[in-house]
């Protein structure tokens, strides 16, 4: 279990002022789960998973990933970011391996691994191009493989579809519940899209901003019904999808109202 509780963080602001950027979130992310958090810009995303990954520090509140008090970055926690962190003078295949070789895993046998997790993504024909020759969608792919090769107990995505197109965008959510599925991982996933969210998560904790709190929690199953059938049209198009897109919409529209009323 990863165990987010009551965590609170406060900015300081270059002009003196406090920020209170999460208020008190308490979130658990089981064995086998795909958690989701939903929320307008600024809400706080992604102070709470920089928290995770270890990259900030907690101003009150604690994380634990199966018991082991988070406090630092750490191999137990793989991240992937919406703008993709690769070497341009690094082929494919040496981008995948750079954890494995930071952890000290010898050159043939990370060579080995790297190229098995680019099979898992689809770039096995490309691991000897450079990240110039890729598109964004494939260049995600390879920073999601990257993640995946140095065995994390947890995956942490920061928005990492938000920059591609709409058909890219769909294509990437499919993959990344068949590598869900295969690899048992869990994953913690930010968004600002509904859909993407109702799509991909077996839980869905919707965020309001300052400060950054859950203010509505949903478990969900398309998830798992689209890793079984494959068939995500009839998932989407499904009145209870439309039903909770709405009602999510409302929440997050009512949440701005106060917000703008109390401003
Ligand atoms: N280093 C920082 N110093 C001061 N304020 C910060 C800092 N980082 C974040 N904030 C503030 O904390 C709040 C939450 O920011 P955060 O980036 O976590 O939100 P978000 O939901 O991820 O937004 P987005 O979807 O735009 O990435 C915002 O009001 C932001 O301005």
């Amino acid at each position: 279990m990863l165990k987010v509780d009551h965590a609170s963080v406060y900015f300081r602001t270059r002009d003196g002022q406090t920020v209170q950027a999460l208020d008190r979130v308490s979130l658990d992310i089981p064995d086998n789960s795909f958690v989701v958090a939903l929320g307008a810009s600024g809400c706080g995303k992604s102070t709470l998973l920089n928290a995770i990954a270890g990259f900030l520090p907690l101003s009150s509140g604690t994380i634990a990933l199966d018991g082991r008090p988070v406090t630092r970055p750490g191999a137990d926690r793989g991240v992937v970011f919406q703008k993709d962190t690769l070497l341009p003078w690094k082929s494919v295949v040496d981008n995948v391996a750079l954890g494995l070789q930071f952890a000290g895993v010898p050159s043939a046998a990370r060579r080995a691994r790297a190229e098995e997790f680019l099979a898992l993504v689809g770039l096995k024909d490309f691991a000897r191009a450079f990240p110039y020759e890729l598109s964004g969608g494939m260049r995600q792919r390879v920073g999601i493989a990257r993640a995946l090769a140095a065995d994390p107990d947890v995956l942490l995505m920061d928005e990492p579809f938000g920059a591609l197109d709409s058909l890219t965008r769909e294509q990437m959510q499919e993959l990344l519940v068949s590598i869900w599925k295969t690899t048992g991982k869990r994953i913690f996933f930010i968004t600002h899209s509904i859909e993407e969210a109702l799509f991909l998560g077996t839980q869905v904790v919707v965020m309001s901003p300052r400060p950054g709190r859950i203010i509505a929690r949903f478990d969900l199953d398309f998830v798992r019904e689209f890793a079984r059938t494959g068939d995500s049209r009839s998932i989407k198009t499904a009145p209870e999808f439309a039903t909770l897109r709405e009602e999510i919409r409302t929440i997050l529209h009512e949440s701005d109202e106060i917000r703008s009323a109390a401003e």
